[in-house]
């Protein structure tokens, strides 16, 4: 994906001119030119109110296809990042209508949709995309983000000048000035909602637009969102063709995603999600070339075999007779990236995930690749994480009975349910009846498991903040926060029963988890620190409106030999049938494993410091700690103390929880060297 960034004085200030303009820009640009190292463009309006800069990791139309792009009058000019698929058909129909163009370019479909369709061409836009688009004529400027939040896009307003960019690192070319937003840090408004850790800079919503217009005025409003029907619902298809369905529709959304003018790899982990990319990808180059080779890459968590998938990887490449890459995860080289991880993350890191992302994206890049096919969002659309079985549990399928599948009474659900609900899974280890109590909702916010788990999440250990911040902020507000990022009507839909509680689940995890972590921090971010595009295909918009529309014991089986035997819950049971035919034995029964790159197991040599414990020795020191101005040095330094004394090392990757806090701690280090922000003062 490339990188963009736009500059909108509004007619309340006086613009710079344009060669000024123009320095701006670069300097932005330079700052986000991992993004898109290939070339830079720039476009400054006559009245030099407006710029936009594009740094360009050329994918398609590798020759032709710079940015910004303009129409034939010189009236429309855009800057995209990301892809647009189904970009053959589009053109063809809007040639046979009279438009033309002047690349070959996916994003310039943008130019042409918007002169036909004004605003409604989001609706035909299919991929991960980000673009700000100028309307010369009637002078305003309109921004989008895809449905699922792929691609990122921030926004503020500094000194009478609207900005928007892919990372907001190139707000400081603009000339603006970070500032902490002790609220949102508190409150975890950069994961619960659309906030940031820096004051007045938001994130375009996934789903959204905005309009800009030269009185500085800013309207944001969402195109598109996830829906569910009404549990009573059934699908008029039979079982075998809702299979064939969902095989057809990732079979095309893979199809979509392998067109590239550079080479293309997969991420491969050995599970479900990337096992079903890789076999369909294959299979579809095959269709071209019957010698077809695809290359993958795999993380190998050398430090902990017990964690470690690339054994399964192998066997899974094997299968389909690709390539395959090992990239070894030691602790030692987590912690080198750790550091550029944060600066690209520009929010904190509580796990490696995201710098384990990037010891991946390194790798790819340095082979020689340009794009990857990834197995991101299968887990949010088809019901892949384990306390979604709980949500499954909480209210009967009428719609899935209706189709004829045997389901457990509500006495049963109850049993399985108390089986199900303690220990839900590694992810949220801590969820489930001991830390529902934790959290006492004034009012019912949702009838979700999973809405407790993020809420577990987002809790701020209040012991780190100085007084004056709990004072002035009333402490961490976990339910506040995570409500801030779930719409109204899905709150009315949940609380009336309007939605399965499997289907509310999947709504709040696909808005937190996935889209304020999985895809950013550990996706675009982590895989464009590279200067690699990644694509998932399944977050296809018309994949996943088919699968919503499924009735919940198709994401989740409810399986049993015979009637004394006891019942036992398949995940994603529908993408299990669906992918088969590009899978093995072994990946099609295999329970999820998360991604969660480990630290080493225990000490090598005793009274030496593992390599995360050294880091953070050296890195947290009294003066920076205090230099940020809203963390005490106090409580840190005993946590620091204990956790370089005693490490434990939770199963499943996890880490020590004060290294997880440690680790909050230095992202703030980090963020506040790198973005130059001053202490917080009260
Ligand atoms: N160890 C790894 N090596 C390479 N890629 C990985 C690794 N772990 C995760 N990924 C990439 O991130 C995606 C999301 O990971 P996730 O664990 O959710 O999916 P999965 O492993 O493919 O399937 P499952 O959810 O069934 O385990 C994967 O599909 C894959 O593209
Ligand atoms: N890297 C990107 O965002 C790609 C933009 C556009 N699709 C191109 O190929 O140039």
């Amino acid at each position: 994906m490339c990188g963009l960034i736009s500059a909108f004085y509004s007619d309340s200030v006086d613009p710079p001119s344009a060669h000024h303009l123009r320095n701006k820009l670069n300097a932005s640009l330079e700052l986000v030119k991992h993004r898109g190292p290939d070339s830079y463009g720039i476009y400054v309006s006559p009245d030099a109110r407006v710029g936009l800069g594009h740094a360009r990791l050329s994918i398609i139309d590798v020759l032709t296809g710079k940015q910004p792009l303009s129409d034939e009058d010189e009236l429309v000019h855009c800057v995209v990042t990301g892809e647009i698929y189904d970009n053959d058909r589009l053109r063809a129909e809007l040639h046979s209508q009279g438009y033309s163009f002047k690349t070959h370019s996916d994003s310039e479909l943008v130019v042409q949709l918007y002169k036909r369709d004004r605003f409604n061409l989001l609706l035909n836009l299919r991929g991960e995309f980000a673009f700000v688009l100028y309307d010369l004529k009637r002078r305003f400027l309109f921004a989008a983000r895809d449905r699922f939040g792929i691609k990122p896009l921030y926004y503020t307003t500094f000194k009478g000048c609207i900005m928007f960019a892919s990372e907001m690192k190139a707000f400081m070319g603009l000339g603006w000035q970070a500032e902490w937003d002790i609220d949102s840090i508190v409150h975890s408004g950069d994961f619960g909602g659309e906030r940031t850790v820096f004051k007045g800079v938001q994130k375009l919503p996934p789903g959204y637009l905005a309009i800009c217009r030269a009185t500085g005025q800013i309207e944001t409003r969402s195109y598109w969102d996830i829906s569910f029907p009404a549990p009573t619902v059934v699908p008029g298809a039979t079982m075998d063709d809702m299979i064939s369905t969902v095989r057809d529709l990732l079979v095309e959304s893979v199809r979509l995603r392998l067109r590239s003018d550079v080479p293309l790899a997969v991420y491969l982990s050995g599970g479900i999600d990337s096992s079903a990319v890789a076999g369909i990808a294959t299979q579809l180059l095959r269709e071209q070339d019957p010698a077809a080779k695809l290359t993958t890459f795999t993380l190998a968590y050398v430090d902990d075999p017990t964690t470690d998938e690339s054994p399964l990887a192998a066997r899974a490449a094997a299968h389909i007779g690709a390539d395959i890459h090992m990239v070894s995860a030691t602790e030692a080289a987590l912690v080198d990236v750790l550091e550029q991880s944060i600066w690209h993350s520009e929010q904190p890191n509580v796990t490696f995930h995201a710098a384990g992302k990037m010891l991946l994206s390194k790798a790819v890049h340095e082979a020689g690749y340009k794009v990857v096919l990834s197995g991101e969002g299968s887990d949010e659309i088809f019901g892949g994480y384990p306390f979604f079985a709980l949500d499954y549990l909480r209210d009967a399928d009428p719609a899935g009975e209706a189709l004829g599948i045997l389901l457990p009474s509500e006495a049963e659900r109850l049993a399985i349910s108390a089986k199900y609900g303690v220990g839900a899974g590694p992810l949220f280890a801590s969820v489930g009846e001991k830390a529902a109590p934790k959290f006492n909702a004034p009012r019912p916010l949702l009838r979700t498991t999973s809405h407790v788990a993020i809420m577990s999440l987002l809790a701020k250990n209040t012991d780190t903040f100085l007084s004056e911040v709990l004072e002035h902020t009333g402490g961490s507000d976990v339910v506040r926060c995570a409500e801030e990022g779930i719409e109204p009507i899905v709150r009315h839909n949940s609380v009336m029963g309007k939605w399965h509680s499997l289907n509310v689940s999947l709504y709040v995890i696909t808005k937190t988890l996935l889209g304020r972590m999985i895809l950013s921090t550990a996706g675009d971010r982590a895989d464009m620190a590279n200067s690699l595009e990644s694509r998932p295909p399944f977050l296809d918009h018309h994949l996943v409106e088919y699968v919503q529309n499924l009735p919940p014991s198709l994401k989740i089986m409810p399986v049993r030999e015979n009637e004394s035997s006891e019942w036992t819950l398949v995940e994603k049971w529908i993408l299990r049938e669906a992918a088969k035919p590009f899978i093995t034995e072994e990946v099609y029964h295999r329970k999820k494993v998360h991604f969660n790159p480990p630290p080493s197991g225990s000490p090598a040599v005793p009274n030496t410091l593992l390599p995360l414990q050294k880091h953070l020795k050296a890195r947290i020191t009294q003066e920076k700690v205090e230099h940020l101005g809203f963390i005490g040095w106090s409580g840190i330094k005993d946590q620091l103390e204990e956790y370089l004394e005693s490490p434990t090392f939770p199963p499943h990757g996890g880490l020590d929880p004060r290294a997880r806090i440690l680790m909050i701690v230095l992202s703030y280090i980090v963020l506040q060297e790198r973005f130059h922000v001053p202490p917080l003062r009260f």
